[in-house]
């Protein structure tokens, strides 16, 4: 097998050079507890592009924001690897819905998905105020804690959810309803265990008999099963009250009209039911753990610059008050704020490695022939330390994001949504929601840490989303 290992590593002739990587594993044992921390220093040893193996599987890392903007936008680096032990495909089908379909099926459903979530915000005020209505519920149960210390993640979770919730089923859930908790629950033990991935691909044999591995990828699975019944209730639901008029619109009925449409007009009708429980999966997924974590992750840096967190504050009670809720239309008049929440998201680069692609097609990347279906990923929390673009990378600093006058500027090699054909489709959804939030908890609460304890960015555990391990804080209401 050594043999068999050595000859199609030197069939790649001009493969990127990257570290050496050990028969049947490739790289993968080396990634260690922090993979694109692992991933940066290599960065610094092979340069901007380099390849690695992930058992036999190649892998070229893209580590500079310019070269991962020029392949990102070409459509024969736009593919999704179509299958996983650990995807909710064993619920809805391999390489369907949002994130993990690819060529026209993601093209068609990717177009509905912006066009239905745009129509969905657009000019009207619902959205807004659903988000608001979130964001004052939560505050009041952040209220209700009297200072004692308190772990956010789980409120903050369904208050987010609730978002994703109103905008797909057209309903929220109460913060304490224990069926939510779980289905929440469910969805953040699934983010967080993505990083066994990689390990159940490359050993597949560690599914015969008991252990760590396969306790995680079983746990993963039967979640998959119970949010599949969840939105399948939702969709069987929606379908039994569709004549209702008074409905407000929202993702499902959008999906359910389109899918009629296109069955009295298209011959190939992509719009069926497991491609919309994928896709229901996805947006899910993507939508709330995202901007759940960024918000911990706000609480994390605010604790570690408090005088940044009492700026912000001042920010606030100078433009605005303190004692009204702050909505997108205050944005403008809050540059600092707006900064802060930048630093954070390039601080805590979410989705450290973004979410890897595949090329389509033979690709030459700056002079490397890149085979059809080789996994390229995207290292953005390397983007986001960069040197060439960050002047001290590791320096917490939202001035950075704003000129001499104080007014917010674009920053070059800023990209936690990621860039190009596939980056990030609920953009505009998430940096609403992450002002309203967060703004709205600083406008509202003083952050202190309990007695005796410490919170360090450095305590987070890695996946495909980079997140704080758990913290409590007090809550200090500032009215
Ligand atoms: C702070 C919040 C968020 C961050 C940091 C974030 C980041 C990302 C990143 C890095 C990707 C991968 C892009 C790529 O493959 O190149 C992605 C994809 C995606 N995101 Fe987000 N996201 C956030 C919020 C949301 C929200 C609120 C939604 C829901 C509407 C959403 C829906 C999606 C979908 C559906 C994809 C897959 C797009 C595709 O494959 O074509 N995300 N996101």
């Amino acid at each position: 097998s050594l043999y068999f290992w050595s000859s199609t590593f030197s069939r790649r002739k001009n493969f990127p050079p990257g570290p050496t990587g050990i028969p049947f594993f490739g790289n993968i044992l080396s990634f260690g507890k922090q993979p694109p921390v692992t991933m940066l220093r290599w960065k610094e040893q092979f340069g901007d592009i380099y390849g690695l193996h992930v058992g036999r599987k190649p892998l070229v890392v893209l580590s500079d924001f310019n070269t991962i903007k020029k392949v990102f936008g070409d459509d024969a680096a736009a593919g999704r690897e179509q299958s996983s032990p650990i995807r909710h495909d064993i619920a809805t089908g391999a390489g369907s819905g949002l994130i993990f379909s690819q060529d026209d099926l993601w093209r068609t459903h990717r177009r509905f998905a912006l066009s239905t979530l745009r129509d969905l915000g657009m000019g009207k005020n619902w959205l807004e105020d659903s988000i608001i209505a979130e964001v004052e519920g939560l505050c009041q149960t952040l209220r209700d804690t009297e200072q004692k210390p308190f772990d956010p993640k789980e409120q903050l979770t369904n208050s987010v959810s609730n978002v994703i919730c109103a905008l797909i089923f057209g309903q929220r859930f109460d913060l304490k309803d224990p069926k939510f908790t779980q289905l929440t629950t469910m969805l953040t033990t699934n983010i967080q265990n993505v990083d066994v991935e990689g390990l159940a691909e490359v050993m597949p044999f560690l599914m015969w008999f008991p252990n760590r591995v396969r306790d995680r990828v079983m746990t993963v699975r039967r979640n998959l099963r119970s949010l599949a019944v969840f939105f399948k209730d939702q969709v069987d639901e929606h379908a039994r009250t569709k004549q209702r008029d008074e409905v407000v619109p929202d993702y499902l009925y959008a999906y359910q009209a389109e899918a009629e449409n296109r069955s009295k007009t298209v011959a190939e009708n992509t719009f069926d039911e497991p491609q919309l429980l994928s896709s229901l999966f996805d947006l899910f997924i993507a939508g709330s753990e995202t901007t759940s974590t960024t918000t911990l992750w706000a609480f994390v840096y605010m604790i570690e610059n408090p005088e940044v967190m009492w700026k912000v504050q001042a920010e606030i009670d100078q433009n605005i008050g303190r004692d009204r809720v702050l909505t997108n239309a205050d944005r403008g008049l809050l540059p600092y704020t707006e900064a802060t929440l930048l630093e954070i998201q390039r601080c805590a680069s979410l989705v450290p490695l973004s979410v890897p692609h595949t090329t389509r097609s033979e690709m030459n990347i700056d002079g490397y022939i890149i085979p059809k279906d080789t996994v390229l990923l995207a290292n953005l929390y390397s983007v986001h330390r960069d040197p060439r673009y960050w002047e001290k990378p590791e320096k917490f600093d939202p001035t950075r994001f704003l000129d001499e006058k104080e007014k917010l500027i674009r920053h070059e090699g800023f990209a936690p949504f990621s860039v190009g054909k596939r980056a990030c489709l609920g953009e505009s959804l998430a940096k609403m929601e992450l002002f309203l939030f967060i703004a709205n908890l600083l406008r509202s609460f003083n952050l202190r840490l309990p007695a005796g304890k410490t919170l360090s960015h450095e305590d987070y555990h890695a996946s495909v989303v980079n997140c704080p391990n758990p913290f409590q804080l007090i809550f200090e209401p500032r009215t």
